[in-house]
């Protein structure tokens, strides 16, 4: 679905990350941790074709990233779906049509979407939010609506960037119960976290697989979880 054969990626500034070699299988489940600034979010920005490797090979959904064009990376990204650490919206639009604001960006607005919208916000537990403005939601109404608004176009992928950043343990809990829940469905499942607290809370549930970046790549966690 991701694969990995010997990914580098170098800044402007730098080498960042180098020999990163890694399968995400359908219907996997990973945890990626590691210190602040490691890479994290510039590894999640490669698995969705946001940043293209510096060296190695990578190929999403069977196709090497090298032979894609901006077209196809733009279809094959409807394919993942990205929860980002900074979860912005549109503030002066209601909750409910930033949500569905992919649908219409990639011209698949249709005249069943507002079920598909309410039964996706009843999910996330949303649905008395829908006419409420960005800026007027708690932390962890946003993190929800942010990951709603990954779902919309149903992708098979979904990427989370520290998903409970800015919650509290009983809102990551059921932040995690969601994204375990999406994963059961047969959804593959990565998130960027530094909470060991909510891993160990994943690994009683479901089977994940912790990956860890330091020292510029990327590497299977030990036993200290
Ligand atoms: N667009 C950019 N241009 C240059 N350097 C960048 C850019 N984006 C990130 N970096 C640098 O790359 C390094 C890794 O950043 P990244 O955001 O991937 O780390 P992270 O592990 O997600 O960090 P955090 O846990 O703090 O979110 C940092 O040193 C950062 O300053």
């Amino acid at each position: 679905m991701i694969e990995l054969d010997n990914v580098a990626y170098s800044y402007s500034g730098g080498a960042l990350l180098a020999g990163m070699s890694l399968q995400l299988a359908p219907g996997s489940f990973h945890f990626l941790t590691g210190p602040s600034g490691a890479g994290k979010t510039t590894f999640l920005k490669l698995c969705y074709g946001a940043l293209r490797p510096t060296g190695g090979a990578l190929r999403l959904f069977g196709s090497d990233i090298a032979a894609m064009d901006r077209d196809a990376v733009a279809l094959m990204r409807r394919r993942v779906g990205v929860v980002h650490q900074d979860c912005q919206f549109l503030d002066h639009l209601p909750v409910a049509d930033n949500i569905a604001l992919p649908l219409t960006v990639s011209g698949q607005a249709s005249p069943d979407q507002g079920a598909n919208l309410r039964e996706l916000m009843t999910w996330v537990g949303l649905s008395d939010r829908a006419g409420a403005l960005p800026p007027e939601l708690s932390g962890g109404e946003r993190q929800r609506a942010a990951l709603a608004r990954a779902l919309i176009l149903s992708p098979e992928v979904i990427l989370a960037d520290e998903p409970t950043g800015n919650v509290d343990w009983e809102m990551s809990q059921r932040l995690l119960r969601l994204l375990i829940e999406l994963n059961r469905m047969g959804k593959t499942v990565l998130i960027a976290t530094h909470d060991m607290a909510l891993i160990r809370a994943a690994k009683a549930q479901v089977s994940a697989r912790v990956l860890r970046i330091a020292g510029g790549t990327l590497q299977t966690a030990g036993a200290e979880l």
